[in-house]
């Protein structure tokens, strides 16, 4: 039987604060606090056996729990072990210290572009609607007992992980962790923030080399390669979005997560910096054009395809699918559709290693793939003779 079919009432279990007597899916334990937000009771639950012994803590409602539960990942002696790797024995990756970035991760053996580095599990998941709404002390209780309830290797290694700044407490220390740490997940239209303990120790560059998408079919976080990368090198992925000028990447860098970005293009001479500036403001420029539709619209294949370059010059390798598709949709729109079909393999090719299945732009690419001419794209850009 599925655990949201079988609500159970559990004993005590060898965890801190696990409780006591509540109706929660088997193999889950509730623990003692909950906060009230507007009309909802948001509580911690624990399931132990997660991802091979790893635990995950979810803060969360009762009703949302049990949906949640019910999810393949959660089903007992089901966890993903596919995604399952000790942290710390990976072989093609080591944790080492870094000048002036903390703990990052470094390349022990040659990794190559579209490759696998990480699969992970999270920690812990928060409801995206408690991170609106309740202040920081008692979001702090919460968060503290989710990690506390965590089996000892992952609680440990959730402990381990940063802050940007002087601790007081422990479930300061938790709030902190936490907020440099987190990463905003979906499932079904529900909004969480995870906290995957390895993935959190790569370090930012705004031209990474490597990539991650939360994939919820097996509730995990996978990092891949965008470009090959050589033993020694550190591995990298961007916490913002890189289509931004240098000044306001970094402004966003040390407001958010406290640091000054020493990622090579912002440490690059101000002629290089300008000229990467000079190359978004035309990225941004071209994205304008071509998603104007209307009849005095100036989009080409042509913009589509210095689109396509651009983002190459720009080592922005792990978007590189954004343009494909774009020069896919163009070269439609003027019923070229050899063309049309070549973008749309490339972006299909790219998109599924980076961003991984069942994404909208996945799906309409395999629709032109599979009959250009009922794609919606096609020859949208002929206008009938007035
Ligand atoms: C998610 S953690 C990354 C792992 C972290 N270095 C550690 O020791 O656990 C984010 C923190 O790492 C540091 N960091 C990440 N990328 C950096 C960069 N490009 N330059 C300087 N510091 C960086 C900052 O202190 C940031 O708040």
């Amino acid at each position: 039987m599925r655990p949201s079919q079988c609500l159970q009432v559990h004993g005590s279990s060898k965890y801190g604060n696990q409780s006591v007597n509540r109706d929660v899916p088997a193999g889950w334990a509730q623990g003692e606090i909950c906060q009230t937000l507007g009309r909802e009771r948001y509580c911690v639950f624990t399931l132990p056996e997660f991802s091979g012994g790893d635990g995950v803590s979810i803060i969360t409602t009762r009703s949302r729990l049990s949906d949640l539960a019910s999810k393949q990942p959660f089903q007992s002696g089901n966890p993903p072990a596919n995604t399952h790797v000790q942290a710390g024995t990976s072989t093609i990756y080591r944790q080492a210290e870094l000048p002036e970035k903390g703990i990052g991760l470094l390349a022990t053996a040659p990794i190559r572009a579209g490759q696998r580095i990480m699969s992970r599990t999270p920690a812990l998941i928060v409801d995206g609607r408690l991170m609106q709404g309740l202040e920081r002390n008692r979001m702090s209780q919460l968060l503290a007992q989710a990690v506390q309830e965590l089996p000892t290797p992952h609680r440990k290694r959730f402990l381990d992980l940063s802050t940007h700044s002087s601790v007081s407490t422990f479930a300061d220390r938790v709030y902190q962790i936490f907020a440099v740490n987190n990463f905003r997940t979906s499932l079904n239209g529900w909004d969480f923030q995870s906290t995957f303990t390895e993935v959190s120790r790569l370090n930012h560059d705004c031209r990474p080399n490597s990539v991650y998408y939360f994939d919820p079919q097996t509730f995990s976080h996978k990092v891949m390669a965008v470009r090959n990368i050589v033993p020694g090198e550190e591995l990298t992925i961007s916490y913002i979005d890189g289509f931004q000028s240098r000044a306001a990447r970094q402004d966003q860098l040390l407001r958010h997560w406290g640091f000054s970005c020493s990622c090579h293009v912002c440490q690059s001479d101000a002629h290089i910096a300008e000229e990467s500036d000079s190359r978004v403001a035309q990225i941004l420029e071209l994205w304008k054009e071509l998603d104007d539709y209307s009849p005095s619209s100036s989009a080409t294949p042509e913009k589509a395809e210095l689109l396509v370059e651009l983002y190459g010059l720009e080592g922005m390798e792990g978007r590189i699918q954004e343009a494909y598709y774009r020069a896919a949709i163009e070269f439609n729109a003027l019923g070229l559709s050899s063309q049309a079909m070549k973008y749309a393999r490339l972006c299909l090719d790219k998109g599924l290693a980076f961003k991984g299945p069942g994404r909208p732009f996945i799906d309409s690419m395999k629709e032109l793939l599979r009959d250009a001419e009922a794609h919606h794209s096609w020859k949208s850009r002929i206008r009938a003779p007035i």
